[in-house]
C-alpha cells in the first residue's frame, strides 16, 4: 500500500518536472529562426534539461490581469498531444511579452521549403493535407480550438519527415488582444465571411487550408489568378467579390482539384467541415499510399 503511494508520488513529481517552470535565464540562444510580423522565433537550448527548443516571443499590449489570463489559457497547450501538433513545452511572461517554448522542427516551415525548392510534389502534398486536417480535427474535437491563422508558415517539418501545425489560437484573451497581424503582410488566408466580419468558425480554417494547398501545389499564392500582386486591401476586396481561385485545368489530379474546391467554397454552407474532408477520396487514398517523407524532408533541409 505504502510503496504504491510512493510510486504514485514519484510519477507526479516527474510530471511536474516535465511541466518546466521556464525562465529566460534557463536558456542559451543558438540561432534566430525567423522574425515574423508580431513575433520573433529563436532556436534555444534549455540548459537544465539539455533540450533544444524553438522559443517564440509575442508582444502583448495588455494589462497584467489580461496577461495572467493568457498564461492560464496557455497551460491548456500542455494537454494538446497529437502527432500533427507541434509539442508545447511551456510559456512564461517577460515584461510585456509572452514567450512560448515549443518543439524545434529542424527542417522548417512549408512556405520556406516551397520558396526554396519549388512546388511541393503531389504525393508529399497529400500527406501534408492529411496531417493538417487530422491536426485541425484533433484541436477542434478535443480542445474546441480553431486555428485562426492557418497558412504555409504555420505548418512545420522535421528531419524525421513529421508534419505538424503550430501558432493556433489557443488563448481566447490572446486572440482578442493580439494585434491581428493578418492584415499585415502581403497575403491573406482569411475566408470571405471572416473578411466581412463574421466570427471565426472551424470552416474558416478549411478555407485557409484550401488556399494553403493551392499555394503549395502552384508554388505561388493563388490570388489574383493572373499571378500579379495586389495590395492587401485590393486583395481582401478580390477575395470577397471575385470568383474563388481555381487550379489550371488538367495540371493536377481530379480528386485533388475536387478536394480543394470543397475547401475554397465561398458559401460556408457549401464548404466542407474537417471531418467531411477526412472522408474525401483524396485523403482516404492517402492512408494506403507509401511516401518516404523522411527522405523528402531531409532533401529539403535548410
Ligand atoms: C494566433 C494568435 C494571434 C492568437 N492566439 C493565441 O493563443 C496564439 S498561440 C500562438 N503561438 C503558438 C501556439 C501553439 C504552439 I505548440 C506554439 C505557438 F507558438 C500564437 C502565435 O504564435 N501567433 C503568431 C505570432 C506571429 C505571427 N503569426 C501568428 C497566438 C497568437
Amino acid at each position: 500500500e505504502y510503496s504504491q503511494f510512493c510510486e504514485r508520488l514519484s510519477d507526479l513529481e516527474i510530471g511536474l518536472e516535465l511541466r518546466l517552470d521556464l525562465r529566460s535565464e534557463d536558456f542559451s540562444e543558438l540561432d534566430e529562426l525567423g522574425r515574423g510580423n508580431g513575433g520573433t522565433v529563436c532556436k534555444v537550448l534549455h540548459v537544465r534539461t539539455k533540450t533544444v527548443m524553438a522559443k517564440k516571443t509575442i508582444h502583448v499590449d495588455a494589462n497584467l490581469n489580461v496577461r495572467k489570463q493568457i498564461m492560464r489559457e496557455m497551460q491548456f497547450m500542455h494537454d494538446c498531444n497529437s502527432k500533427h501538433i507541434v509539442s508545447f513545452y511551456g510559456a512564461y511572461m517577460n515584461g510585456g511579452d509572452i514567450l512560448i517554448c515549443m518543439e524545434y522542427m529542424d527542417v522548417g516551415s512549408l512556405d520556406k521549403i516551397y520558396k526554396k525548392n519549388g512546388p511541393i510534389p503531389m504525393d508529399v502534398l497529400k500527406k501534408i493535407a492529411y496531417a493538417i486536417v487530422d491536426g485541425l480535427i484533433y484541436l477542434y474535437d478535443n480542445h474546441r480550438i480553431i486555428h485562426r491563422d492557418l497558412k504555409p508558415s504555420n505548418v512545420l517539418v522535421n528531419s524525421q519527415g513529421q508534419i505538424k501545425i503550430c501558432d493556433f489560437g489557443v488563448s481566447g484573451q490572446l486572440n482578442k488582444n493580439s494585434v491581428a497581424d493578418t492584415f499585415v503582410g502581403t497575403s491573406s488566408y482569411m475566408s470571405p465571411e471572416r473578411i466581412l466580419g463574421s466570427p471565426y468558425s472551424v470552416k474558416s480554417d478549411v478555407w485557409s487550408l484550401g488556399i494553403t494547398l493551392m499555394e503549395l501545389a502552384l508554388g505561388r499564392f493563388p490570388f489574383p489568378p493572373d499571378g500579379g500582386s495586389l495590395a492587401i486591401f485590393e486583395l481582401l476586396q478580390h477575395i470577397v467579390h471575385e470568383p474563388v481561385p481555381t487550379l489550371p485545368e488538367g495540371k493536377f489530379p481530379a480528386n485533388f482539384q475536387d478536394f480543394v474546391s470543397k475547401c475554397v467554397a465561398k458559401d460556408v454552407t457549401q464548404r466542407a467541415t474537417p471531418s467531411e474532408l477526412m472522408k474525401h477520396p483524396y485523403l482516404v487514398s492517402s492512408l494506403t499510399e507509401k511516401v518516404d517523407l523522411e527522405k523528402w524532408a531531409q532533401s529539403q533541409a535548410r
